[in-house]
């Protein structure tokens, strides 16, 4: 069928196409099928559907096809039916608990990297992986096909550093701490991070308040040999392309399966060419981990996914069952980690699991003797030298390297909630803090978060305020209020938890 092309000006980061429901009818295809869509060249596209946005006759093109098509561009193209990718079929086989060959894993990947799948497709790719847990072969070909199929770093110098958290406890900043830390002491730390997961604020998130986390493999080369360390987002580079697109569609869902945390963690270290990697199992209650037998399972399965990539990984099992510091967030959380650089005041938390973390691989790195790399790592924090190196990342970056945490902008509208009577926090739900802080417009909203005045134990006098919401914007703060206001994540108690009577009328 020839129809005339009608571009339409918005990224939907996908091949698509809007068809009327009367041309979509004589084409035989329904919402989410493919077409070929011909000029000089074909391409497919996944297939929208309209009533009256677009006409019969015409073809609604969106921006990334548009872009392709452009080269040699036509006023009619012709349209056809296409079957389904290879990869789409694949992901069922998934579904079916077959194991897939290294070939279809590849094929899967390309299919994720080159747009061809849709967000559905992917979906199903990510719940049906959720469901049924890849084998160990296969996790293997995921995080080659994710290294494979983007860019590669190839530093002249080695050790090549890094340190990835799993996620999962609100407040990890800890990034902002150990990346200056490990530079400082001369190795190279060339980290790139995911945005926020199933949190308020991703590594991501928080170095852009600081300064700009999107450049190429070769400008990360530069930049790690220039200064020591860089604090990237993995999704602005073209490292490990198929990483970002999953997590896009895993952020929704609020899940991280098992299989994909791996490949997806493990191919940004691989793609950097790391020899050396710190993670961060954050455990406990309402984190990815439960226990700490989930824990040692899962670090095992870092560690052996590490020796098939030729990487030494060592796991740092950590208590996430309070947030780490006192601040959700990004501006929050980068005020907070900037003022443990400049002048060591700040959470006990952050401080010991950042020392403890950057501390390891100064030993890892052959910096500091088996025991000593804590003391080090606190040395460096002390002396300044993690500032000035912090300093230096974001110039490098493009940032104000003049910045203090005095300067760093948080949401201008705020409201506290107080403890309704005296006693002590008996529960405190990182979930829910996370949910009030993403109410709030966190992480797009970089001043949106939350202050967490009293943790889990702390003793509380009634009115005292508990938590501080902040947002940039009023009617998402009114939200945050309403949501926190119906299900309180902190749960004061004074010593008395319940009085039963004897007789307790019905
Ligand atoms: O949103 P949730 O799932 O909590 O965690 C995701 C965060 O955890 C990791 O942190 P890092 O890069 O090691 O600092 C990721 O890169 C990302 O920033
Ligand atoms: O980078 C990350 C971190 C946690 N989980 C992931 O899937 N990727």
């Amino acid at each position: 069928m020839q129809l005339k092309v009608q571009p339409i000006d918005i990224k939907v980061g996908k091949y698509k196409v809007v068809l009327n429901s009367i041309d979509a009818k004589e084409l035989g295809v329904i919402e989410g099928d493919r077409v070929r869509v011909r000029n000089h060249e074909s391409l497919t596209a996944i297939v929208d559907f309209t009533e009256d946005m677009i006409p019969p006759g015409m073809i609604g093109v969106y921006h990334e096809l548009q872009q392709k098509l452009n080269k040699q561009w036509t006023e009619t193209v012709e349209v056809t039916p296409a079957s389904r990718p290879k990869s789409a079929r694949l992901i069922r086989k998934i579904m079916d608990r077959q194991i897939l060959t290294k070939d279809e894993i590849y094929e899967i990947v390309r299919g994720i990297v080159d747009e061809s799948l849709s967000d559905i497709e992917l979906s199903a790719f990510i719940t049906s992986t959720y469901i049924n847990d890849l084998t160990d072969d296969e996790t293997e070909w995921l995080t080659r096909a994710m290294i494979d199929t983007g860019e590669k770093i190839e530093f002249d110098s080695h050790p090549i550093m890094d340190k990835h958290s799993i996620g999962g406890v609100p407040g990890n900043k800890i990034s902002l701490l150990i990346v200056p830390i490990v530079a400082a002491n001369g190795l190279l730390i060339p980290k790139t991070s995911s945005r926020a997961i199933t949190g308020a604020g991703g590594t991501a998130d928080l170095m852009e308040v600081l300064a700009p986390v999107d450049f190429s493999a070769s400008e990360i080369k530069e930049m790690t040999e220039k200064v020591g360390g860089v604090l990237v987002w993995g999704g602005g580079t073209n490292i490990a392309p198929a990483d970002d697109k999953l997590i896009k569609i895993e952020y929704p869902l609020k899940v991280d399966p098992h299989s994909q945390l791996l490949a997806s963690i493990m191919a940004k270290k691989g793609a950097v060419g790391a020899d050396h990697v710190v993670m961060d199992i954050p455990m406990g209650a309402g984190t990815k981990i439960p226990d700490i037998k989930t824990g040692r399972k899962l670090s095992r399965d870092l560690i052996n996914l590490g020796e098939r990539l030729g990487m030494t990984v060592e796991c740092a099992l950590t208590y996430g069952s309070s947030p780490v510091g006192r601040t959700v967030g990004p501006a929050l959380e980068v005020r907070e980690a900037f003022r443990v650089l400049e002048s060591m005041e700040g959470p006990n938390s952050l401080i010991e699991k950042s020392t403890v973390i950057a501390g390891m691989m100064l030993e890892m790195g052959g910096i500091a003797g088996k025991g000593n790399g804590q003391e080090l790592a606190m040395e460096t924090l002390k002396n300044g030298k993690a500032l000035e190196k912090m300093k230096q990342i974001i110039e490098v970056q493009g940032g104000d390297p003049g910045v203090t945490s005095a300067d760093i902008i948080i949401g201008e509208h705020s409201i506290q909630l107080f403890a309704p009577t005296n006693g002590y926090i008996l529960e405190f739900d990182n979930k829910r803090i996370v949910e009030i802080a993403r109410i709030a417009g966190a992480p797009a909203d970089k001043g949106a978060g939350v202050v967490i005045h009293k943790k889990r134990g702390e003793p509380v006098k009634k009115n005292e305020p508990v938590l501080t919401i902040y947002s940039e914007k009023k009617w998402k703060l009114d939200n945050a209020i309403k949501s926190a206001q119906l299900n309180l994540p902190i749960v004061v108690e004074g010593m008395l938890i319940e009085r039963v009577p004897t007789y307790r009328e019905l």
